[in-house]
């Protein structure tokens, strides 16, 4: 971890949780005191938005959402808007995700009208980019990312704003990337957001766990985590934070 941003460990709980496992969550999260040198945020589910706001909120855990819709109101059946995010106390929203990429087909222009209305509204977007496997094989990683990055030109430079570098072969397979594989396209995602005019944190995710967080987190670079599987019991994500504490330390 590098420079002077405050580190964040992020939880995206993706599809899971119901309402007594948040109970259970932070039950047995919240007799941790909140740390000082890392910030914490948890993105459940949207059904579990309102019922965690007010004890996250007491915890000093951030809440950020995993998607939203770019319009402010009206006939679109399913979709939640910035506003209702805000309303239910989010400071953040992940966008961008390769899974919403990869299943529900998201491109980069509905990506840009996703950000455009989280920042109208107040929301801080984690920005998710990251390769397939494929694509790393045949060495267009950083192409990749910079197309992905693309969505940032024109954006205002004062925006708040977090990239999640996630390679996608990483996610959910237990396989992370090497220190040198970390190190390496981090300087290339902080090279190319600077040449965007953009000096934000740039956060690790893909099979981060308690086992190896604090060596990723070491990685220059490297300013935080987004932690999915390892992020929805409390036990797993205190011990990820903690490796954090030790290296903000
Ligand atoms: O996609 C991720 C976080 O957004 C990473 O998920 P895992 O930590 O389960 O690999």
């Amino acid at each position: 971890m590098t420079g002077s941003k405050r580190c964040l460990i992020a939880g995206n709980w993706k599809m899971n949780g119901l309402l007594q496992e948040a109970r259970d969550f932070i039950a047995a999260f919240g007799s941790n005191p909140a740390p000082e040198s890392v910030e914490i945020a948890l993105m459940p589910p949207f059904t579990l938005l309102h019922p965690m706001s007010a004890q996250l909120a007491e915890m000093q855990i951030e809440l950020g959402a995993q998607n939203v819709y770019y319009e402010d109101k009206g006939a679109f059946t399913g979709s939640i808007c910035p506003l209702m995010l805000r309303d239910a106390g989010c400071h953040y929203v992940i966008l961008g995700h390769s899974e919403r990429r990869s299943i529900i087909g998201e491109s980069n222009a509905q990506i840009r009208s996703k950000l455009n209305a989280s920042w109208l509204h107040g929301l801080e977007p984690i920005l998710c980019i990251g390769e397939t496997l494929e694509q790393r094989e045949r060495g267009i990683t950083n192409m990749v990312l910079a197309e992905q990055l693309a969505v940032l030109k024109g954006a205002p430079k004062n925006a708040p704003l977090t990239i999640a570098y996630e390679p996608v072969w990483a996610i959910g397979t237990g396989v992370t990337a090497t220190k040198e594989q970390v190190t390496e396209t981090h300087a290339f995602v902080h090279e190319e957001l600077t040449r965007l005019g953009h000096d934000c944190r740039v956060l690790y995710g893909g099979s981060v766990n308690p086992g190896n967080a604090e060596e990723l987190l070491s990685c220059p670079g490297v300013e935080g985590a987004l932690v999915g599987g390892a992020s929805l019991k409390a036990d797993s994500f205190m011990q990820i934070v903690k490796a954090a504490i030790n290296v903000a330390s």
